[in-house]
């Protein structure tokens, strides 16, 4: 390991992430009912600045995403500078790579900061599954662009005419892959069947995962990088994710009927990500920047690297591919890592990565290199639980996951942690970081 593998500015300032802060995540339609991303992310953005009583003259920069977007405000990064009282002249744009879009949002205040550009960002992402951009059909949508230019009641009368009861319909956002029309549990279907993850091995990772986050949740682990938020302006608070099991049983999971493959499948709402709301942000500076205003250090982003593969076959195996580049990037090995934190978008889809880490077969044949990047140890891995307890708020999970490492290794003494997930589009994000 050397200090050479490290990002760095040109004066030798490593890239400080000085805090993170989340909203609780709540399950589709429950605490959030009404409460759209765009709020959520300012809750966050704003709690986070009043915490740390920064000078909001100090931030050059705030880049955030949202993956369903709404229309009426397209750049949410913009519209939270303007909704927290920050100086209009803070910079401000979205971002968005799917499921990796807080990742991406790091890796741009990251590579700002590199540049000499900005000594202070905030980065992060919200997403929201209950308020959402509900269109119409093509149709519909082609038939009111004609109506606008039609100028006679005939030309008007004719285009109604056209139009059937099934055109009328709201048509929600899709959680699909736009290309092939597969939906991401149908991916986990295939990736379950390409690697052989059995249904008990994913119905055991759920009930891992909820077990460890109801236990992190009881000693308090998760107190200080989760903020209690408003449920809707005036009605009652949260403060607590809603989607955790304390009491999760393998019976119960056993019992659910797969939803996806109704006949031959294995992935159930158990062992999926539940859809869900919630916000994330960090708060990033130079290191010489944090030390002159005083701030403590979290961590460093020590390496990241993203990746993409083709969308028709095992397209969540992001973590795979990405991982290599960012540990060959942060000049380390698996084995030199303290923590892995690997996004659970679905338990099949985890199990599988984690089998491929092992794989020289798979290095050989699908990585281009000699040998498997490494057996994962499970003592290592997702020590906190993962997304199929605490809930996947797309945007949302990139910033989740780098705050809960960095944490967990702060308490641990210190050391390196894995962050790493997939996304649609065949995409894969992964993170190196270091504790301060
Ligand atoms: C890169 C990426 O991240 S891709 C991933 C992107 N995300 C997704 O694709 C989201 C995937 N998830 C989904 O679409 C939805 O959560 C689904 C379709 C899997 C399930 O949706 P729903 O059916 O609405 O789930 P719901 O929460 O109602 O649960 C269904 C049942 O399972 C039960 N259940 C859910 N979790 C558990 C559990 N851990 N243990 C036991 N039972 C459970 C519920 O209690 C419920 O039972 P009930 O019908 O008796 O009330």
């Amino acid at each position: 390991m050397s200090e050479q593998n490290i990002l760095k500015t040109i004066n030798g300032d490593r890239i400080a992430i000085v805090s993170g802060l989340r909203t609780p995540f709540a399950k589709q339609a429950t605490a959030y009912h009404h409460v759209p991303a765009l709020d959520l992310g300012k809750t966050v953005v704003n709690e986070m600045l009043e915490r740390l009583n920064i000078d909001k003259k100090e931030i050059d920069q705030l880049v955030f995403g949202q993956v369903v977007q709404m229309p009426e405000a397209p750049n949410i990064a913009r519209e939270i500078v303007l909704g927290t009282g920050m100086p209009v002249s803070v910079d401000a744009y979205s971002v968005s790579r799917a499921c990796a879009t807080s990742f991406q949002a790091v890796a741009n205040v990251a590579e700002s900061i590199i540049a000499g550009h900005t000594a202070v960002g905030i980065a992060g992402g919200a997403d929201s599954s209950s308020v959402l951009p509900i269109g119409v059909s093509k149709k519909l949508a082609g038939s009111l662009v004609d109506l606008n230019k039609a100028r006679t009641l005939g030309q008007r009368l004719k285009i109604f005419s056209q139009l059937r009861l099934k055109d009328l319909l709201p048509v929600p956002p899709a959680v699909a892959e736009y290309s092939t029309g597969l939906s991401m549990g149908d991916t986990a279907e295939q990736m379950a069947k390409t690697h052989g993850i059995s249904r008990e091995e994913q119905d055991a990772l759920a009930h891992r995962s909820h077990s460890l986050a109801a236990k992190a949740w009881d000693e308090g682990l998760l107190s200080q990088e989760v903020m209690t938020a408003h449920v809707e302006p005036y009605k009652g608070f949260i403060d607590k994710d809603n989607n955790i099991r304390a009491n999760s049983s393998l019976e119960g999971y056993a019992k659910l009927r797969p939803v996806f493959d109704r006949k031959h499948g294995s992935v159930t709402a158990a062992n999926a990500t539940p859809l869900t709301d919630g916000a994330a942000a960090v708060l990033m500076m130079s290191e010489s920047k944090a030390k002159a205003l005083g701030y403590e250090i979290l961590g460093y982003v020590r390496s990241y690297a993203f990746s993409a593969i083709g969308v028709h076959e095992d397209m969540l195996m992001g973590p795979a591919h990405s991982t290599p580049l960012a540990l060959d990037r942060a000049g380390i090995e698996l084995k030199d890592l303290d923590l892995i934190e690997m996004h659970e978008a679905f338990a099949a889809q985890a199990l599988a990565n984690v089998k491929m880490f092992a794989s020289d077969k798979f290095a050989k044949e699908k990585l281009g290199r000699n040998k498997a990047i490494g057996e994962i140890d499970m003592d290592k891995f997702n020590v906190n639980g993962g997304s199929l307890a605490y809930g996947h708020p797309f945007a949302a999970t990139g910033a989740r996951l780098i705050t809960q490492s960095l944490n967990e290794l702060k308490r641990r003494g210190g050391g390196l942690a894995l962050t790493t997930a997939c996304a649609a589009g065949g995409l894969g994000a992964a993170f190196v970081l270091e504790s301060a």
